[in-house]
């Protein structure tokens, strides 16, 4: 039943010569047009010697908010953002590379949740600024990339950088990732039986440096943290009537206010005479999860690496330390929700959200995916100052692709 990708066979190959050997340094740049924002990440390879594997050199990183469906309606003005973007490339990448490195821009859940029309003229634009770029334009150079993919790209970026998937002894680690709009869960499963209770469209194979791997990968669209609050709210796939309100209990009682997603404008507010607190929002949130994700037994022991909102929303409570990450436990949300929740008006200062954020968080890794309490969760947002993003996977993919690894 599971697709196979075979992207990164050959990649690194471990025989070959250089065609120029001088030229060992190469480049590529990936955007990430994520729900929330637009992210340019511009990596560095070295080819040391013929003998060996590139390497990764580094990574310059900068990002622009909102995200490109923000500009559902003004495309030109979305595809501006790239270019501004792009414009740190033309300063980071040597002139005489300019013409051999490669750009590419893959959308996520953001695009994927507007019409195909109004997806298809934001691409286009920008595949236009790529054109007017002295950048190689590979086909296919911009799109949307499928959800399957981007789990898949993320847990080869952790596991590459954490030195997983080269030499003896391969540990991997399964992967969280949760965005605006759509969240993803991927792992290399360990037991036969977790492969036989799988819907084969969970599973796909890819070989790289001469292992297969089959991994467990899944993208919930509509599970992203901020879609996650409009679902909470009763308002995601409505057609929202202007000035209409929503109401919960996981938001302070006096608030009102108003809430841009996606393009479209949204009115908001607290349980003004009813319940707030942990117990009825967390009953809220419980509605957007149960029963709606598939629950892979095997994972309830295993600890996973999880990023993006998880790590922001964790370093947003001193869960972990903003720079440094660090390792909680799965009830550790569970315990800040309940903090934060019963006491909103201490944390005013913060976003409305964090209580109903939190609780989302925890139901989903709960109750969504089924972890245990004690599962630990590694938060991380850089390994080796490098990203913690599928970008980097994606550009692998990239460059075999491209035959630029020499
Ligand atoms: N660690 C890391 N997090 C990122 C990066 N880019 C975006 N994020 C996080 O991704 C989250 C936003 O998700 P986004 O990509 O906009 O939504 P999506 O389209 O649903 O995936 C936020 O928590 C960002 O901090 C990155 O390069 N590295
Ligand atoms: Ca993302």
């Amino acid at each position: 039943h599971s697709n196979r990708v075979m992207w990164f066979q050959d990649f690194f190959p471990p025989n070959m010569c250089p065609i120029n050997a001088k030229a060992n340094t190469f480049y590529g740049i990936m955007f990430d047009a994520g729900s929330t924002g637009t992210r340019i990440h511009i990596y560095t390879f070295v080819q040391k010697s013929p003998e060996n594997l590139p390497e990764l050199e580094g990574e310059i990183f900068e990002s622009v908010k909102p995200g490109l469906s923000a500009y559902a309606d003004q495309p030109e003005k979305g595809a501006e953002t790239v270019k501004k973007l792009l414009d740190m490339a033309i300063d980071a990448v040597p002139p005489h590379l300019w013409k051999k490195t490669p750009v590419v821009l893959k959308a996520t859940a953001g695009l994927r949740l507007l019409s195909e029309e109004k997806a298809q003229a934001l691409l286009l634009e920008v595949k236009e600024v790529f054109e007017e770029s002295p950048f190689l334009v590979p086909e296919d150079s911009v799109g949307i990339m499928d959800g399957s993919h981007e789990g898949i790209l993320a847990w080869i970026t952790v596991n590459f950088l954490t030195g997983q998937l080269s030499g003896q002894n391969q540990q991997t680690v399964g992967t969280l990732d949760l965005g605006g709009a759509s969240t993803q869960i991927t792992f290399l499963p360990r037991f036969e039986e977790t492969l036989k209770e799988t819907p084969g469209d969970f599973l796909t194979s890819f070989e790289m440096f001469n292992s297969t791997y089959k991994l467990y990968t899944h993208s919930y669209l509509g599970f992203g943290l901020k879609a996650a609050r409009l679902a909470t709210l009763g308002a995601l796939n409505m057609e929202v009537v202007d000035g209409q309100m929503f109401r919960s209990s996981c938001l302070p009682k006096q608030l009102e206010a108003e809430w841009h997603f996606g393009g479209v404008k949204y009115r908001y507010g607290g349980n003004k005479e009813g319940e707030t607190g942990f117990k009825p929002c967390y009953l809220e949130v419980l509605k957007v999860v149960k029963g709606k994700l598939h629950q892979p037994d095997e994972i309830r022991g295993s600890s996973f690496y999880a990023f993006s909102y998880y790590y922001d929303r964790a370093a947003d409570t001193n869960l972990i330390d903003y720079e440094q990450g660090g390792v909680l436990e799965v009830r550790d949300f569970e315990r800040k929700a309940k903090e934060v929740c019963d006491n909103m008006e201490r944390y005013n200062s913060a976003s409305p959200f964090l209580c109903m954020d939190l609780a989302y968080i925890t139901a989903l890794l709960k109750e969504g995916f089924g972890f245990r309490d004690h599962t630990l969760l590694q938060l991380t947002k850089k390994v080796n100052n490098i990203e913690t993003s599928w970008t980097l996977g994606a550009t692998f993919h990239l460059l075999q692709s491209l035959g630029l690894t020499y």
